[in-house]
């Protein structure tokens, strides 16, 4: 049987939405799952917990061949929360909730996601999600790689300025203390090193629809993709 074409109806629809770090997909991705009652997948964790688990087990992040194998057996599960509560994420038995989302492990994901081994490792992982009625894709590859014949691309951007405001504003929300400069130079060097990595670099897919949030709230952002997730006859 040949892979079903893009737009087929015998497949369950797949939005997928890329975009460079503090673009805001993970804001938009949850709050259009939630709107839809789609299921959701947040790649960048799984690279957060292969970084996270290449630690814990001593593993430097460059070697490839034990990182690999850890990607392909991840013993990791996703809890949903009560109403209005976050997921819980369970690494190896540990709640690793909170440090899954630090800017720490995300250096460690940045590092680790250079490793072709090891994003191929996580393919089918983060392809099973693709269940009905539908699923909202959010990551750096989705549109490129992963579900290259998903029904909707988003390329989401913004300055590098204006992603370092919004991390600024999330952490010292959360009563982390932070310098802006030294955000912003973090944010550069890991849109450099995601965007010139030699396999699946950051970019927006050929057939992508690109929002640039620069300016626009969190609910504009939502309202202009909603606009096209009807244009396109999703809902
Ligand atoms: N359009 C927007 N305007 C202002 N703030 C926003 C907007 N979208 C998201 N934010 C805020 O910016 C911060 C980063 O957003 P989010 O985590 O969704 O980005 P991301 O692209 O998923 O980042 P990463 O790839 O690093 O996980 C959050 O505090 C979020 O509330
Ligand atoms: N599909 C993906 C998702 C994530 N990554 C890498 C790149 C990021 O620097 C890192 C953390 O991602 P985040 O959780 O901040 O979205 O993981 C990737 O290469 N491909």
């Amino acid at each position: 049987m040949s892979a079903p074409s893009k737009g087929d109806p015998s497949k369950s629809p797949v939005i997928a939405v890329d975009g460079p770090s503090g673009s805001g997909k993970g804001t938009l991705c949850q709050k259009l799952a939630q709107h839809l009652g789609w299921s959701l997948l947040d790649s960048g964790a799984l690279y957060r917990l292969v970084g996270l688990a290449g630690v814990k087990h001593g593993i430097a992040l460059d070697q490839e061949a034990p990182l690999t194998e850890l990607a392909r057996d991840l013993d990791v599960r996703f809890e949903p929360g009560a109403e209005g509560e976050p997921t819980a994420v369970i690494l190896e038995g540990e709640d690793v909730s909170d440090v899954v989302r630090s800017e720490s492990t995300g250096e460690l994901a940045s590092q680790v996601a250079v490793l072709p081994e090891v994003r191929k490792a996580l393919l089918g992982r983060q392809r099973a999600f693709a269940q009905a009625p539908g699923l909202v894709a959010d990551g750096r590859d989705m549109g490129t790689v992963v579900f290259t014949d998903a029904d909707l691309k988003i390329f989401l951007t913004a300055s590098a300025e204006e992603r370092a405001d919004r991390r600024y504003n999330q952490l010292i929300n959360k009563g982390e203390s932070v310098s802006l400069a030294a955000l912003l130079e973090d944010i550069r060097a890991r849109d450099k090193r995601d965007s010139e990595r030699k396999v699946a670099p950051l970019k927006p897919a050929d057939d992508a629809v690109i929002i640039d949030s620069s300016g626009l709230g969190i609910d504009d952002v939502f309202d202009r993709v909603l606009a096209v997730v009807r244009e396109r006859g999703l809902v």
